[in-house]
């Protein structure tokens, strides 16, 4: 495990009583993000849930939100858009978007833990335009073009 990375985090006013996001273990690679509403989410229903903070990610690094896996095993709610990209010059409320793909309303309470945030390197790319790539064994196979299950 490298050494932690700070990360300035301003709470906003219905953020105040809150826990912050935790690792919930030594090992956790994420840590669990809480929500600082209490929503309902009726099936298919899509919500940007609250946290009630916003941060400042030094540069190099951003946040990405996750799904927690029990959430979605259980009741079927995840992260539409996983994982949620945060990056680091933004300086609103980070939010976690959640759908409810399961068949019946799950209700929020704040403080549940809803996601889990993820802190990671970015490496920009730089374009380097050319008129033929090198070629490969794969070429431009793909999309299921070396099996694997009986369907493909
Ligand atoms: O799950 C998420 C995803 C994004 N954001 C915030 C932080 C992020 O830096 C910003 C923009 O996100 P993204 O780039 O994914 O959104 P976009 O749809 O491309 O919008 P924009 O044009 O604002 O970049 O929205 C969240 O709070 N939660």
């Amino acid at each position: 495990m490298t050494d932690p990375v700070g990360v300035r985090l301003k709470r906003l006013p219905h953020g105040h009583g809150l826990d912050l996001p935790r690792y919930a273990t030594d090992g956790a690679a994420g840590m669990d993000v809480l929500s600082a509403e209490a929503v309902s989410l009726k099936p298919g229903q899509r919500h940007a849930v609250a946290t009630g903070f916003a941060v400042a990610i030094p540069d190099g690094y951003e946040i990405q939100v996750r799904p927690r896996s029990g959430l979605a095993f259980k009741h079927g709610i995840t992260v539409p858009n996983t994982p949620g990209t945060i990056d680091s010059d933004y300086r609103g409320e980070l939010k976690v978007l959640l759908i409810n793909h399961g068949d019946e309303t799950f209700a929020i309470e704040r403080g549940d833990r809803i996601a889990q945030l993820v802190l990671a390197p970015v490496t920009q790319a730089a374009w380097e335009e050319v008129d033929e790539l090198d070629d490969t064994s794969r070429g431009e196979g793909g999309f299921g073009s070396t099996g694997g299950h009986a369907k493909l």
